[in-house]
């Protein structure tokens, strides 16, 4: 889908940023790709055969975003290549209120952040030609994100009889995402996960660990896969086969600091600079202290 609002230049200007966010909230599109970047692209990139997709509210991006995302770009061997990133803010959440910060202050934190992902990528895993598009969806569910971002120009390629071949979409979720993603109270007025039957038919979900906060430990992380497995959707008119189609990987490690946007945002209110620039990286950090993100509460 070409838009004028298209690669805004480097999105550090939140009156422009602001502008693209109006327009697009007055029109009548779902999704919208406003930055893609390095700005000198590999030819491949047009078309991924991989579209990993990192969705969330970005209030602030933090180091375990960037975990998830650079663990999937680098590490996930069995994915077809070329692989892209789509790093998509949600402006309807399934659950919150809009908190602060406004969303072009997100949108800019998330372009810092690509910008920081492609530098350390290139440095670290000798990985070139990552492509990460920065978007705004007003889809708050996965399975209309997901049908939403197949419908999204930018993302199909032709198959063999000329017709449009929309990629395989892998959705990054922390563990407490994935217990709501399987929750039937998202899906009235039935109440049943019959409606996910489309996304897991042709795309997945990469799922991190998330422990030691409210989400449980390792063993009932693992208890919860296992009852997947065994059927335990199938009750809920969901299919056992979905298990297959969901991967748990390793997140933080024993005795590694908890992450979290709501602990970026409380260091800041507490005027905590260092406890503040642990969770972030370096660029988003100097924005957030910067523009004062976050020291009036939140
Ligand atoms: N430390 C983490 N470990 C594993 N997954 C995480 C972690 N932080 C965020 N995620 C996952 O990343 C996705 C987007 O994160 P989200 O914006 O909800 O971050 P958050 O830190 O939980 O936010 P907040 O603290 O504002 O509730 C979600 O699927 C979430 O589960
Ligand atoms: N069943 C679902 O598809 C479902 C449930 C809960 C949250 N979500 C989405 O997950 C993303 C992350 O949510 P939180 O910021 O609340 O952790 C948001 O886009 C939210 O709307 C989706």
């Amino acid at each position: 889908m070409s838009s004028p609002n298209h690669n805004l230049h480097e999105m550090r200007d939140l009156r422009a940023i602001q502008r693209s966010l109006q327009a697009f909230a007055s029109s009548p599109q779902t999704i919208e790709i406003l930055r893609t970047l390095p700005h000198a692209r590999p030819k491949h990139s047009s078309a991924p055969k991989t579209l990993y997709v990192l969705d969330s509210s970005f209030n602030p991006p933090t180091r375990a975003h960037l975990r998830i995302c650079t663990s999937a770009l680098l590490h996930d061997g069995s994915k077809a290549e070329p692989k892209r990133l789509l790093l998509l803010l949600a402006t309807q959440n399934a659950d919150k209120a809009p908190k602060p910060a406004a969303f072009e202050q997100r949108l800019a934190m998330m372009s810092i952040f690509a910008e920081e992902m492609v530098k350390e990528m290139r440095a670290d895993g000798g990985r070139e030609g990552v492509v990460v598009d920065v978007g705004v969806t007003k889809k708050a569910r996965f399975v209309d994100k997901a049908r939403v971002i197949e419908e999204c120009g930018d993302y199909s390629s032709i198959n063999d009889e000329g017709g449009k071949k929309p990629v395989e979409q892998v959705h990054l979720t922390g563990f407490d995402t994935l217990v709501r993603l399987l929750d039937i109270r998202y899906y009235p007025p039935d109440h049943t996960l019959a409606p996910l039957e489309e996304l897991f038919e042709k795309h997945r979900v990469r799922v991190t660990r998330r422990t030691g906060d409210a989400w449980g430990g390792r063993d009932e992380q693992d208890e919860y896969m296992t009852k997947l497995q065994r059927g335990e959707m199938e009750g809920k008119d969901g299919k056992r086969e979905w298990a297959g189609r969901i991967e748990l990987v390793e997140g933080r490690k024993e005795g590694e600091e908890i992450v979290s946007s709501t602990k970026v945002r409380e260091s800041s209110a507490r005027r905590d600079e260092l406890a503040l620039l642990k969770l972030v990286t370096e660029g988003v950090g100097r924005w957030i202290l910067d523009e004062k993100l976050y020291v009036d509460g939140g």
